[in-house]
């Protein structure tokens, strides 16, 4: 950010705000800042859409931290439609008025009342929360709002949808209208909820920053169609490079079995939904939101303004309800100008619900063809070659030089490190020596075409990996003399097939929720 006495873009600050905001990070306003702040600040009432992840907090967030005095009443109300976005923004708003030692209270359903009641004694200027809870505290008298001045709807369509109005409305009561300045913000703004907005605010103010398109450039929206997700899910997973994937389906039960089922097949997953105890749902967004979570299963309680950092997929397992869903769920990826890839699986009757999403959000959604077992394969080679070529580039291994110079006094330096990437990538365990540690193929003979397929049932002792075999293998209809069943190591199990057959072995197990087994395509080799 230019050093300039407190001009963030053309917008001038204090000092204070144009600290925080550059401590923040932010070099220059987005357009939807840009265009809104100033008019929040003459203290108009102003209805902002642009798309998700283009700042639309910190919009209303920076004025009114400038506009704030510092009696310790509650000055401004945000509203939000869930807890989770409700900590989120007060975090946010915390830090654009850090150096005003303004306080925030983030105040909604699950979490102690007493401890928001202590809280609200004490003193805050800023309060963010869901209706319901609010609602709880005015019934119980132990929230003050006839000093606020500024009132926020974020995600307004959500909170001014019949769900939610009747409590808006009963939350309004509180708040003395004659000077109370209201700011609607959404990435979607349906023409009734407009019209709706217009009774309760003086000659608004709209901005729409997003009118040709409702979704973000920047993430590629892709749709896969198919008979079997589960199947469909396994292999998009196998394949993409991915650092976290939020991960929607239509329904609390929906995210609980998907969660089972990754789970079960060793990829890093949890859920969150609205049957969740707070604790649990505060324990699944930390894990998430720490990198210690890859995958975050949820209902649309996560579709809407939470910004989490290197979200790079969001998958619509279940395909959304409407048009503004859809725009909400993918916005959780491709925010703040960074890509993202959007991902729906849809059934053969969901193709007309995908093409209205399409022509409502004005976006274009590429249709692709799932990934085979051999794109599996190759995907799985070039992550390998990737992460040998960041290996090499850093280097730190000079400790290995002496195994290999040994080694190539007898061996050609090519079948060194070929062995080194096999062990490697078969989890290398210590096994006692035995005469001859190469497997012998029985009943196959690597004829081209074939696949191998190693199963690694996880701590399933050798004979129990063996069974999934030969379970899987009657399952998928595999005749004897084409299945060959080796145990290299005590957890590996191998399965040499033809490719057309490992399709049909790997979507059975993909059904079969065996505990902790993950399946890996090689290619096969001769004798
Ligand atoms: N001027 C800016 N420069 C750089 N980053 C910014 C700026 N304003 C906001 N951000 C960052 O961009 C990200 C997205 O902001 P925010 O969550 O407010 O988006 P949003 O428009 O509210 O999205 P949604 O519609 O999904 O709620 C946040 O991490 C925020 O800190």
């Amino acid at each position: 950010m230019k050093d300039n006495n407190g001009l963030f873009g053309d917008i001038q600050l204090s000092k204070k705000l144009y600290s925080a905001v550059a401590e923040m990070g932010f070099e220059e306003p987005s357009p939807i800042q840009s265009k809104t702040i100033p008019l929040v600040l003459e203290g108009h009432d102003v209805i902002g859409q642009a798309q998700t992840g283009t700042g639309k907090t910190a919009a209303f967030g920076i004025p009114i931290m400038e506009r704030i005095t510092d009696s310790r009443q509650i000055q401004a109300l945000v509203l939000t439609p869930t807890r989770e976005l409700a900590i989120q923004v007060s975090e946010e708003l915390a830090k654009i008025g850090k150096f005003r030692r303004i306080k925030t209270l983030p105040i909604y359903g699950g979490q102690s009342i007493d401890r928001q009641i202590r809280a609200l004694h004490f003193g805050v200027q800023v309060v963010i929360g869901t209706p319901g809870r609010l609602l709880d505290h005015i019934r119980r008298n132990t929230i003050k709002l006839n000093s606020v001045k500024m009132l926020v709807l974020d995600e307004a369509d959500e909170m001014l949808d019949m769900g939610f109005v009747d409590d808006i409305e009963a939350i309004l009561q509180n708040i003395p209208a004659e000077d109370r300045q209201t700011l609607l913000f959404s990435a979607t703004m349906p023409k009734p909820i407009a019209t709706l907005a217009a009774k309760y605010m003086k000659t608004p103010k709209t901005v729409t920053i997003s009118k040709e398109q409702l979704t973000v450039p920047l993430i590629d929206q892709i749709y896969y169609e198919t008979r079997d997700k589960l199947d469909g899910l396994c292999r998009v997973l196998d394949l993409e490079d991915a650092d976290k994937l939020i991960i929607f389906c239509r329904t609390k039960r929906g995210v609980d079995d998907l969660v089972a089922s990754l789970q079960g097949r060793g990829f890093m997953a949890d859920g969150l939904h609205g049957d969740l105890s707070q604790s649990q749902r505060d324990k699944v967004m930390k894990k998430f939101r720490d990198g210690k979570l890859e995958i975050l299963i949820a209902t649309d309680v996560a579709a809407r303004g939470l910004d989490i950092d290197h979200v790079t997929h969001v998958i619509n397992y279940d395909i959304p309800q409407d048009h503004e869903s859809y725009v909400h769920r993918i916005g959780r990826t491709g925010r703040a100008g960074k890509k993202g890839i959007a991902i729906t699986f849809i059934g053969p009757r969901e193709y007309r619900q995908l093409k209205l999403i399409e022509n409502l959000a004005k976006t274009r959604i590429i249709r692709k063809q799932l990934p085979s077992p051999a794109d599996v394969l190759e995907r799985q080679r070039d992550l390998l070659k990737g992460r040998i070529n960041r290996m090499v580039e850093q280097g730190g291994f000079s400790d290995y030089h002496t195994i290999v110079s040994e080694l190539a006094t007898d061996y050609d330096p090519l079948d060194i490190a070929a062995a080194a990437l096999k062990l490697f990538q078969e989890g290398f365990k210590e096994k006692p020596d035995s005469e001859d540690s190469t497997p012998n193929f029985a009943n196959t003979g690597g004829q081209p075409g074939m696949v191998r397929l190693f199963i690694n049932a996880g701590k399933a002792q050798k004979i129990r990996a063996e069974d999934i075999v030969r379970t899987i293998a009657s399952e998928a209809d595999i005749q004897g003399s084409r299945i060959g069943v080796i145990n290299i190591y005590e957890k590996f199990t191998f399965v040499e097939v033809p490719e057309d057959v490992a399709e049909r072995v790997i979507s059975v197990m993909h059904k079969n929720t065996i505990k902790g087994y993950k399946v890996n395509v090689e290619p096969a080799k001769g004798r």
